[in-house]
């Protein structure tokens, strides 16, 4: 069995418990408007093209099936024309161009977890399936699941929720820990600024936190979710926590700015909550669950 990867991480420390193996899944169902990981939105892969470094050699054009890739200083690139194939990148010999998105399978993928056991081991960490959303792939992250499971590997998933609670009762026999995001409250609000409502999301989280372990995350953005009335939302929406663990606040960044130019997307442009809003925040929330937010490290 294989599956879609963009990217595998070793030596991950925000992404769970002790140091561990992040595995992105590419594909996504929300369009969250200031995703740090633009190119784990689409399923296929895709072609990142860097601004400078080009010697104008043609290489690409030569090689590209559909005419996407055109001659000319730089390269001209027509997105709609590209299927992703790669050809392009492996004749690129300044690396301007690169392809995000592989085809793994279970095997290869575990191979690349297994040379971690003993840092697992020693941290008290393990492996984190992340995206992207991996339970899109609900197959293939099953399988591997299964695996770590096997070798007695710390499992985590990092979900945004938003897919049908039958992915998740088929996953939790194998998962240690669930990172549950939580993006905005309103329904009306999470459907403008991710692309779809919230509801399923709210529901499978009810479900989850009286079945397994689960951290909660929520993205803090100035001018998003940093109101009242999203405020009194979460506290909705974890005033009975189950077995919800920790909240962990994350301060919007701007890392996935590069990225987005490598996609020739215009990049987001959000703030941070401030110091003040974020421990409003906590304050509301560690009333019924230990919260922590970056400032606190
Ligand atoms: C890229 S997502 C992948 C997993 C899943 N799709 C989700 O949203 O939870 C991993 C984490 O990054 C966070 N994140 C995404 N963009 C961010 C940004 N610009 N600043 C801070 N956190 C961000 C998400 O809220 C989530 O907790
Ligand atoms: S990835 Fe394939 S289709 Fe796309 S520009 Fe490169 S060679 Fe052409
Ligand atoms: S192969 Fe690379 S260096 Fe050569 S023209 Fe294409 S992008 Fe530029
Ligand atoms: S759900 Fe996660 S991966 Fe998908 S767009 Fe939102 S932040 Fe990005």
């Amino acid at each position: 069995m294989d599956g879609m990867i963009f990217d595998i991480q070793h030596f991950s420390i925000h992404d769970g418990p002790g140091i561990r193996t992040t595995v992105f899944f590419k594909g996504c169902n929300l369009r969250c408007l200031w995703c740090h990981n633009p190119e784990s939105q689409e399923r296929a892969p895709q072609l990142l093209i860097k601004e400078l470094g080009c010697i104008a050699c043609g290489s690409c054009a030569a090689v590209c099936p559909t005419g996407a890739r055109r001659l000319g200083k730089g390269g001209s690139f027509i997105p709609e024309l590209c299927t992703g194939c790669g050809k392009c990148a492996s004749v690129c010999y300044p690396g301007v161009l690169e392809i995000s998105g592989k085809t793994m399978t279970v095997s290869q993928v575990m191979e690349e977890i297994l040379k971690d056991v003993s840092l697992y081991r020693h941290s008290g960490g393990g492996v984190t399936f992340s995206g992207g959303e991996a339970m899109l792939q609900i197959n293939f992250l099953e399988e591997l699941l299964r695996e770590c499971a096997g070798s007695g590997i710390h499992t985590a998933v990092d979900t945004a929720g938003s897919v049908p609670w039958e992915h998740f009762r088929r996953i939790l026999p194998y998962t240690s820990l669930f990172l549950y995001d939580l993006k905005c409250a309103d329904g009306e609000l999470h459907q403008r600024v991710t692309g779809a409502d919230n509801r399923l999301i709210a529901e499978n989280l009810k479900r989850l936190k009286d079945t397994a372990d689960v951290w909660v995350r929520i993205p803090c953005i100035r001018g998003i979710n940093d109101s009242s009335a999203e405020k009194e939302g979460f506290r909705e929406l974890l005033r009975k926590p189950g077995r919800i663990q920790r909240i962990d606040l994350l301060p919007y960044h701007s890392f996935g700015e590069g990225k987005y130019r490598l996609l020739g997307r215009p990049a987001p442009d959000f703030l941070p909550m401030d110091a003040v809003q974020m421990e409003e925040l906590k304050k509301a929330l560690e009333e019924y669950v230990p919260v922590y937010h970056s400032l606190d490290q």
